[in-house]
């Protein structure tokens, strides 16, 4: 198909299609624009969050083992003089693991790793001699400490902080350890399950080989994480925050912190999907809180457009019509309140101006004697077809110039020219208006007088004959001339007969020897 076979656009339909798609692409862009913007933000946001709050709790931790490390040197340092003495030793554990929460147990043990007191007394291992890493990490440490994760004599897995006991001499007789039971209530629990999210968020602690000691999912405490980053970067203590794959394969957003007293990590997290399930329905609300304004705006810009485009439109419709008479002041009508749609209107209008004035003159050209001036025959047959239809009744004189052959011989066909066209100017000379003059042969005229009779067609025929015997013609003198009148009287008659009997009369003027006027009413 041709590009020109299509049908044609309207200036209105290619502005309102202009304007509606640049509202498209703009509204698209910014709704897209927003996505972006509100996507980045929820996830910065919440990343910034956890980070934050896994801070908080490694804050909190690490209070809670510096205080819970204080119990145990107090207690350490009253059992130094006291360790002869099993109901001393039994009276501080029972103290210490009940006056707080810190730990589910307590235990004293001795130089030789046996345990010699506990609270509570229901595991019922004092006597037993400790094998357990933890156990030998503490007396071999000699020091204040936090184990990493073992199994208790009792099958509990703990980690325990413990403090060293030593005599006034210093000699070392064993330590004082307050255990945490991972996987059953314990401090932790308090001090971070409290601040559980909603909506798949939690968080976990592991230890500094990367051992979970904490997480909602009890079965998965004691279990070692490789591959995840956050925790490679937590244990080597360091403190922020990004995605991260957690063990279930669901992209989570994960902020972290160690806890520098033990070597742990807190990580707090969120799943991806959740962070951003209310984006899609944000965005939608905004676009429909935005479509009024958009709608508000397609309207104006379809008012805008037609506007814009009525006088182009308007000028089109008038170029198009350009044949029918009334256009022409219909265009001018036209309000074209642009510069372009002025200077379209003012060329229209003058385009047609001059066509106008082209086609009156190739009118008159067509309808008129070049050499005379007067109607020619196609002039003639106008100004009797308007009559006919008018019904208007007229008298007819046709006329012609006596022996005119003798003139062309004598003087020649130039001065005959002018003999033909000074008998125009006569003839001219004595019409009234609305009288019809042609020439309707070589040296024969017509005359057509609306409205009169026979008589005063008569007449004027007399004065005109008479005016053209006495005027004398340039070279070629004086001239007569030979009048035949008639009448056409309405449809009774048809004007063909009328002018028959002008003829006729014209004829038996020319027999009667010529420079006369004759009526003949019949033929
Ligand atoms: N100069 C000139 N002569 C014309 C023109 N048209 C016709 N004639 C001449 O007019 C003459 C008419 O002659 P005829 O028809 O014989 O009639 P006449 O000589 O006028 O004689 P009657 O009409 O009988 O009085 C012819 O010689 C034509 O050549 C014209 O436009 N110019």
């Amino acid at each position: 198909m041709s590009l020109t076979s299509l049908p044609k656009l309207n200036l209105r339909s290619l502005i309102l299609a202009l304007a509606v798609f640049s509202v498209l692409i703009t509204l698209g862009n910014s709704f897209y624009a927003t996505y972006k913007v509100q996507h980045a933000l929820l996830i910065n946001n919440t990343l910034e969050a956890n980070r934050v709050y896994a801070a908080k709790l490694a804050e909190m931790t690490d209070a809670f083992l510096k205080s819970a490390q204080d119990q145990l040197a107090y207690s350490a340092s009253l059992l130094g003089s006291q360790m002869h003495n099993k109901s001393a030793l039994m009276d501080e554990v029972r103290r210490l693991n009940q006056q707080s929460d810190s730990f589910n147990s307590v235990v004293i043990v001795d130089a030789n790793a046996v345990i010699v007191a506990t609270s509570p007394e229901t595991l019922q291992v004092k006597g037993f001699t400790l094998s357990s890493p933890g156990a030998q990490q503490s007396i071999d440490a000699k020091k204040p400490l936090i184990t990493d994760p073992f199994i208790s004599p009792a099958g509990n897995y703990i980690i325990s902080l413990s403090h060293p006991i030593f005599n006034d001499n210093g000699h070392y007789l064993g330590y004082i350890a307050g255990t945490i039971y991972l996987q059953q209530d314990n401090i932790l629990g308090s001090i971070l399950g409290k601040h559980y999210y909603q909506d798949g968020s939690y968080l976990y602690v592991v230890d500094r080989h990367k051992t979970l000691i904490y997480h909602p999912d009890a079965h998965r405490i004691g279990q070692r994480v490789a591959n995840n980053l956050a925790i490679d970067e937590v244990t080597a203590g360091t403190e922020h925050s990004h995605t991260a794959i957690n063990s279930r394969g669901i992209e989570m957003l994960a902020g972290f912190a160690p806890v520098t007293r033990s070597g742990w990590g807190v990580v707090a997290q969120r799943p991806q999907q959740a962070t951003l399930a209310g984006l899609d329905g944000h965005i939608i609300n905004v676009f429909i809180k935005s479509m009024p304004l958009v709608l508000f705006t397609l309207a104006g810009i379809w008012l805008s457009a037609t506007f814009i485009s009525l006088p182009l439109w308007q000028l089109a419709k008038g170029a198009r019509l350009m044949d029918k008479k009334e256009i022409q002041q219909s265009i001018s009508g036209i309000p074209s309140w642009y510069f372009e749609a002025a200077q379209l209107k003012r060329a229209i209008l003058k385009g047609m101006g001059l066509l106008n004035d082209k086609i009156s003159q190739l009118h008159n050209d067509s309808h008129t004697d070049a050499m005379t001036g007067l109607l020619n025959r196609r002039g003639m047959q106008q100004v009797l077809d308007e009559y006919r239809e008018e019904r208007q009744p007229f008298a007819i004189i046709t006329l012609d110039i006596d022996h005119f052959k003798r003139v062309n011989d004598t003087h020649g066909h130039d001065i005959g020219d002018k003999v033909i066209q000074a008998l125009a100017r006569l003839m001219r000379d004595h019409a009234r208006k609305g009288d019809a003059l042609c020439r309707s042969g070589g040296e024969e005229f017509m005359i057509f007088l609306p409205g009169l009779d026979l008589t005063l067609a008569l007449d004027i025929a007399e004065r005109l004959r008479l005016q053209v015997a006495g005027f004398e013609m340039p070279t070629a003198g004086f001239i007569t001339i030979s009048l035949g009148i008639a009448h056409w009287p309405g449809p009774a008659l048809t004007i063909n007969e009328a002018l028959k009997q002008a003829d006729k009369a014209l004829y038996l003027a020319k027999q009667q020897g010529r420079n006369r006027s004759l009526i003949t009413e019949s033929v």
